[in-house]
């Protein structure tokens, strides 16, 4: 239409300029030809009609093509526009009602995991296409936006348009109106002759002004045209915004598309969801309903038996209600009943407790006098026995005895008597009689049994010494020590205690110290200490009790079996490490095992403390006299000075002497205590059985009848009794 419109006025524009010429022609022709003047007129008025008409036609053309082009693309195209912006605007308004009925929607509680993480998964979806369409609507406001400012600017230039025309069409009416006064003029001079060349005159000057007019009329056209090609350009323009327009509403309506079938997803899914929810809290509703009809029942059953027993238990209550009533008038005099009682049962307590504590008295009145007696017929017993006893025990033929002559066996007993030994020396039978004499067969336990009244006599607070005597190989290590499996005295002495100890242990509280000592040349040693090759002295109580100590000796509390091992072991290993032939060495040291028992008596707090000493004496064999030089000399010479202070205090002690010659050796001083006074003293005299150790045996066993014998006869003894000088004693041997 607008190439239309252009042409028209391209060819009107031809049209003027052919007018143009046309009347120029006839201006020519008017000056030429006077007399032609009413025909050249008469064609000037025509040519101005057609003219004219032409003209009216041109605007006419132009006005249909202007609403032509005013009703028709461009309007179709914004109606277009609006109709779909409208159209998008209620699928937004129905997408956004979709949206909020879908969260005004009630989720309901789910239970399985699945289930809230797809919930989940649908709700961040959702809030996703909801950014998705609060994008989409800024994007359809910008678009409305230009739409709207684009018809707003083809609105500008259809009116600026009209504008134009209008002018056009005034103009051209002005034109038209000149023509027509012209015409009329050039009639009006034909009519009038004479001033016909004055009105030649006046339409050759209007005729220059219709020039003027013309291309005033060009120009417009010129600037219209230019006008019209803007026009078009712009309209091309908004052709291509228009399309990208549909291009993006397209984008956007698939997008949409897209959204609502996830939308349509998701609801499904969230209805689906709901369902099972729904069927889910159906049954459990079902099984809570089914649950309790049952308890519902059980219930009723309970009630009616509560009825039935109520209806049961209302006589009962009446007469427990009955008994309460009598109960609580007795309540009311029960507080001095009650105190009544009480006095009453308090004095009974009180006499009883009384009754118990006279009793109790008593019984430990008693129970002390029992002990007094039991430590009266044990001094007794022992005094009966002496206070010094000899026993003597044969050890059995061993490997190391040898064989032949020498190893022949010659000692006897007596079947009838056991306290009588027999001899056969150089063919000679000699025969002794001691306390008691244990043969080869006797066992450990046998040879105990006979010390173990001294033993327990410690526990009463008496100090007991027991020593082995006999040569080298006699058996003195064996009956005081024994072997791991078969123990001596020493450790069946400490077994003794314990057991005693743990007897009387609810009345008395006792404790048991364990020390070891070894006197070796003169030489006195702690066998427990941490310094073995230390030498000791004994020394006088700084308190003026005449006791005696060896400080520096180390003291070990036993309390059990255990603990005495580890203190035979720990002695034994001080022994050994200190010299490379032990054997050799223990045969020429004294080794004493001094056991001290302290007892409180829980009762009366009266305390006793007895002492008791295990003494395995050296070797007693006669190398003196064996021409025995250096070293072995003066071993000899130690152990032989030793015995003979054994037996002078001994001695002395038998013949009631003032004077005991105590510190005349190591082994008398330390074992003071536990040979003087009430103390108890048996001495083991250990016997080789073989005919090579007859002469040792014999000495032996003179020894030990002397010593012995001073016991006997309180008188005579003492008159027997002298003084064992360290001369004598080897003598005697
Ligand atoms: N009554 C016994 N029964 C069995 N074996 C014995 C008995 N007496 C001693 N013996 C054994 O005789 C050997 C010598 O004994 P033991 O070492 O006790 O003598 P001893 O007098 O202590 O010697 P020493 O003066 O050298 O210490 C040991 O092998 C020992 O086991």
């Amino acid at each position: 239409m607008v190439h239309r419109m252009v042409e028209a006025m391209s060819q009107l524009q031809e049209e003027k300029a052919r007018l143009q010429e046309e009347l120029a022609a006839l201006q020519e022709r008017l000056a030429l030809r006077d007399s032609d003047q009413q025909a050249t007129s008469t064609q000037l008025q025509n040519q101005v009609e057609n003219l004219k008409e032409k003209l009216i036609s041109q605007a006419q053309e132009v006005s249909r093509l202007r609403s032509e082009l005013g009703g028709t693309d461009l309007e179709k195209h914004r109606d277009l526009l609006m109709v779909e912006n409208e159209r998008l605007r209620q699928e937004m308004r129905r997408f956004e009602a979709e949206l909020q009925e879908l969260r005004a929607k009630p989720v309901a509680p789910c239970t399985g995991c699945e289930h809230s993480q797809e919930s989940a998964q649908l709700r961040d979806k959702l809030s996703q296409l909801q950014l998705e369409v609060v994008e989409n609507k800024g994007m359809l406001s910008e678009l409305n936006l230009e739409v709207q400012q684009k018809t707003d600017r083809l609105a500008e230039v259809e009116l600026r348009l009209k504008d134009c025309l209008a002018e056009k069409a005034q103009e051209e009416e002005r034109l038209s109106r000149r023509l027509r006064d012209s015409h009329e003029t050039i009639a009006s001079l034909r009519a009038q002759s004479p001033p016909i060349k004055y009105v030649i005159k006046t339409v050759e000057v209007e005729s220059s002004k219709t020039k003027q007019a013309l291309s005033e009329s060009q120009a417009r056209n010129q600037h219209l045209q230019e006008q019209v090609a803007m026009q078009r350009q712009v309209l091309k323009e908004m052709e291509q915004q228009l399309q990208s327009s549909h291009q993006l509403t397209a984008q956007l309506r698939a997008q949409i598309a897209m959204y609502e079938s996830e939308l349509e997803r998701a609801h499904g899914q969230m209805l689906e969801e709901m369902q099972s929810l729904e069927e889910d809290k159906n049954r459990a509703i079902e099984e809570a309903f089914a649950r309790a009809q049952v308890e519902m029942k059980a219930v009723h059953e309970n009630l009616a038996g509560v009825r039935t027993n109520l209806l049961t238990l209302q006589p009962a209550l009446r007469t427990l209600t009955n008994d309460y009533n009598g109960l609580k008038r007795q309540v009311r005099g029960f507080p001095l009943l009650l105190q009544e009682a009480l006095k009453s049962v308090k004095a009974e307590i009180g006499q009883a407790i009384e009754e118990v504590n006279s009793n109790n008295q008593e019984l430990l009145r008693k129970y002390r006098r029992e002990l007094q007696l039991r430590k009266k017929c044990h001094n007794e017993l022992v005094r009966l026995k002496g206070n010094i006893r000899v026993i003597a025990r044969v050890r059995p033929v061993t490997k190391e005895d040898g064989e032949g002559p020498e190893a022949t066996n010659a000692v006897t007993f007596d079947a009838d008597d056991d306290s009588i030994i027999h001899l056969l020396h150089k063919g000679k039978p000699v025969s002794f009689e001691l306390d008691k004499v244990f043969s080869p067969r006797a066992s450990q336990q046998d040879v105990f049994q006979e010390v173990q009244a001294l033993i327990t006599s410690c526990i009463d607070g008496f100090n007991v010494c027991i020593f082995a005597y006999g040569q080298t190989g006699a058996g003195k290590t064996y009956t005081m020590e024994g072997t791991p499996e078969n123990p001596g005295i020493n450790q069946r002495a400490l077994q003794l205690l314990f057991s005693e100890v743990q007897e009387k242990a609810s009345d008395w509280d006792y404790t048991i110290t364990v020390s070891a000592a070894e006197i070796y040349n003169e030489v006195l040693r702690d066998l427990l200490g941490q310094e073995p090759q230390e030498k000791l002295e004994i020394r006088l109580c700084p308190d003026g009790s005449g006791q005696l100590y060896v400080p520096g000796l180390t003291e070990f509390r036993v309390q059990s079996v255990e603990d005495i091992n580890k203190v035979f072991e720990f002695g034994h290993t001080n022994r050994t490490t200190e010299f490379t032939n032990l054997n050799e060495h223990s045969s020429r040291s004294h080794a004493l095992l001094i056991v001290t028992v302290r007892g409180v008596d829980c009762s009366t707090g009266l305390r006793t403390t007895g002492k008791l000493n295990l003494v395995d004496l050296a070797g007693s064999e006669r190398v003196g006299k064996s021409g025995a030089e250096g070293s072995r000399l003066r071993e000899a010479q130690h152990i032989n000075k030793s015995l003979s202070a054994l037996g002078d205090v001994i001695a002395a002690l038998r013949s009631r002497q003032g004077h005991v010659p105590f510190r005349n050796s190591k082994l008398t001083y330390l074992l003071q205590d536990s040979l003087s006074g009430d103390s108890k003293t048996l001495m083991v005299v250990q016997v080789s059985p073989v005919e090579k150790n007859t002469s040792e045996t014999l000495y032996s066993l003179k020894f030990a009848e002397r010593v012995r014998s001073v016991e006997l006869g309180p008188g005579s003894r003492r008159a027997e009794l002298g003084s064992w000088s360290s001369q004598e004693h080897l003598e005697v041997w």
